[in-house]
């Protein structure tokens, strides 16, 4: 099955493999990218202006093949679906197919991939060098390379760049620094900062007392985010706000379950139940424990004009 994607990632409908020649007619004998495009970081962006600059020799249509391991729930997400979709229309200038193929696809369904390079007939094909799949993620890039070339397809791997101080732009690295709180170094190899969504939810109206009401955002996935005070930009609908957002479990209170608490500079109003982005912009220092609740509070002002000044800048 294939499923292909409107401009705002949205299932545009689900197509059998044997109707690509009919509905799909226009994505024939295009040149094709595929990833499972993780987060769209700065390798992705590389393989589509690779893509795109081989398409404007010939008029033919970039096609990317977006494998859907992203949709692994386990992990912190880099980018949503629909972002990622968007992204490859805008910066890529591609149409979009997405493929439900985890990366614990079986045998089966990587036959049914050959038959698809087979059906789509790319005038070429780019792929990045540590792109896998298939059982256990056994099948590398060259394996790829080497099927589509028994099929006369013309096949760029692409190296993994490594960008010098914060090491290889893959999806793994950009976690890593996530988890360490790293907010520069996986927006470098993001290539954008990095942004989460989700509806505010109630807490426990400690934040109003403290003089810092803080909306709960509950963000769909788990996310394994270094527990820290962030500078961030909060897109509230149209608006565009500058905010000091707090990601743990509040040691100084409950030490419950992580969460990400999110103090708007200059802002009041209801937030309850509408649907916040926060992108973060830096990392200011860790959640901590102090003596008693003023210190806090005394850290927290600090901490308010710091993300200021960070926005500022
Ligand atoms: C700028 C800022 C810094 C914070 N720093 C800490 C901290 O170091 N330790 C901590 O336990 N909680 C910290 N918090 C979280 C507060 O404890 C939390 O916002 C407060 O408990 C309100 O919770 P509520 O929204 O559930 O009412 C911080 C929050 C903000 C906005
Ligand atoms: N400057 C602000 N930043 C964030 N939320 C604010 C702000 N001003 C008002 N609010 C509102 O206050 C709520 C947070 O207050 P708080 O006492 O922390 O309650 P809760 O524990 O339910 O989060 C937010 O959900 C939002 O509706």
């Amino acid at each position: 099955m294939l499923q292909t994607l409107t401009m705002d990632g949205r299932e545009a409908g689900t197509w059998r493999f044997s109707e690509l020649s009919t509905k799909g007619r226009h994505l024939l004998g295009g040149h094709l990218v595929v990833s499972s495009f993780d987060g769209f970081h700065r390798g992705h962006q590389a393989l589509m202006h690779h893509a795109k600059q081989v398409s404007a020799a010939d008029g033919s249509p970039v096609v990317a093949l977006l494998f859907d391991a992203a949709s692994d729930d386990a992990r912190t997400p880099l980018a949503q679906s629909e972002e990622v979709a968007r992204r490859l229309r805008l910066q890529g200038g591609a149409d979009v197919v997405a493929l439900g193929f985890a990366s614990n696809a079986s045998w089966l369904e990587c036959q049914a991939l050959c038959e698809l390079l087979r059906e789509f007939a790319p005038k070429s094909i780019t792929v990045g060098a540590n792109f896998r799949f298939g059982p256990k993620s056994s099948i590398g890039s060259q394996v790829l390379a080497s099927m589509a070339r028994s099929y006369a397809i013309s096949t760029t791997v692409m190296e993994t760049v490594a960008c010098e101080e914060c090491g290889p732009i893959t999806a793994a690295n950009i976690r890593q620094h996530l988890a360490a709180g790293d907010i520069r170094a996986a927006n470098r190899l993001l290539g954008r900062n990095w942004t989460i969504e989700g509806p505010v939810v109630h807490g426990y109206k400690r934040g109003r007392e403290l003089g810092f009401p803080t909306a709960n955002v509950q963000p769909v996935h788990r996310l394994d985010l270094a527990h820290a005070i962030y500078a961030v930009r909060v897109y509230a609908g149209e608006r565009v706000l500058d905010g000091v957002a707090c990601y743990g479990t509040r040691p100084q209170f409950d030490d419950g379950a992580p969460a990400l608490e999110v103090h708007i500079l200059d802002f009041a109003g209801d937030l309850y139940g509408q649907r916040l982005r926060v992108e973060f912009v830096a990392h200011q220092r860790p959640e901590l424990k102090f003596s008693g609740v003023d210190d806090l509070v005394r850290q927290m002002e600090i901490d308010r004009a710091e993300a200021r000044e960070l926005l500022a800048a």
